[in-house]
């Protein structure tokens, strides 16, 4: 498969690693003029450097796209994914060879499954969410759209995340539990209780985070 990526930093590097073998890296393209991740893979800056670049190749006939954008950036990655398919990209998932996915997992376009991350039976991923490397996502969690559970989360079974929530490095969420829309859950934060739309919780057991 031939691909390239939006967003220039890390997610980027992490990508092409799980990829590896598996796919050829045409560009990197960013909002900002960063230089590019890769010796070997060029990037082009905003909309212009996309367009350009299109021009150059004759267009995005046969290939794919991923949008290397992570952290608490669900909605930007979703608005992204938006413009890439418009533009006729294919948006595969992606899926790291040492990753355990159960064969029944439903799961949307442009899901991003990293090394060691767990996807257990019975659980649905909406469309570009992201398991992290080494997020343990149990049976019957529902992950919505954009949603975000990062390196070394781990949710407990048929726990509810809501589109562009992102679950912070290391938290764990007890079973059932609901996080709302855009909700974030800090790096090792324990989750006793539903967390409210746009909520920003810490600590253990997690309670509402507010900057000193
Ligand atoms: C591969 C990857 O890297 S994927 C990305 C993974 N990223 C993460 O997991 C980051 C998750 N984000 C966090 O945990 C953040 O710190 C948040 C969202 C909880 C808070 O962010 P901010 O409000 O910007 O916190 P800020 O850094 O200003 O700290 C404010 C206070 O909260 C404390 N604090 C920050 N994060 C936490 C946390 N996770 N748990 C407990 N306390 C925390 C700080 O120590 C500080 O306390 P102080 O004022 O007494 O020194």
């Amino acid at each position: 498969m031939k691909i390239v990526f939006w967003g220039g930093t890390g997610q980027a590097k992490v990508l092409r690693e799980a990829l590896a073998g598996r796919a050829e890296l045409l560009a990197v393209f960013d909002r900002r003029a960063l230089a590019s991740p890769f010796a070997d893979v060029p990037l082009y800056v905003g909309e212009a450097g996309l367009e350009q670049w299109l021009r150059e190749r004759g267009g995005s006939r046969g290939l794919h796209a991923a949008v290397a954008i992570g952290g608490a950036r669900g909605r930007d990655r979703l608005a992204r994914m938006d413009q890439l398919g418009a533009r006729g990209f294919a948006l595969p998932e992606i899926v790291h060879p040492r990753a355990f996915v159960a064969a029944d997992v439903r799961r949307g376009e442009g899901c991003q499954i990293l090394a060691l991350a767990a996807v257990c039976t019975c659980a649905v991923l909406g469309r570009g969410v992201i398991v992290n490397t080494r997020a343990s996502v149990d049976h019957d969690c529902v992950i919505g759209d954009g949603a975000h559970i990062g390196p070394g989360a781990v949710l407990a079974g048929e726990v509810q995340v809501e589109a562009g929530a992102f679950i912070g490095s290391g938290a764990v969420v007890l079973p059932g539990r609901r996080i709302g829309a855009d909700a974030v859950v800090g790096a090792g934060a324990v989750v006793t209780r539903d967390v409210a739309a746009a909520g920003v919780v810490a600590g253990n057991p997690a309670r509402p985070h507010s900057k000193a």
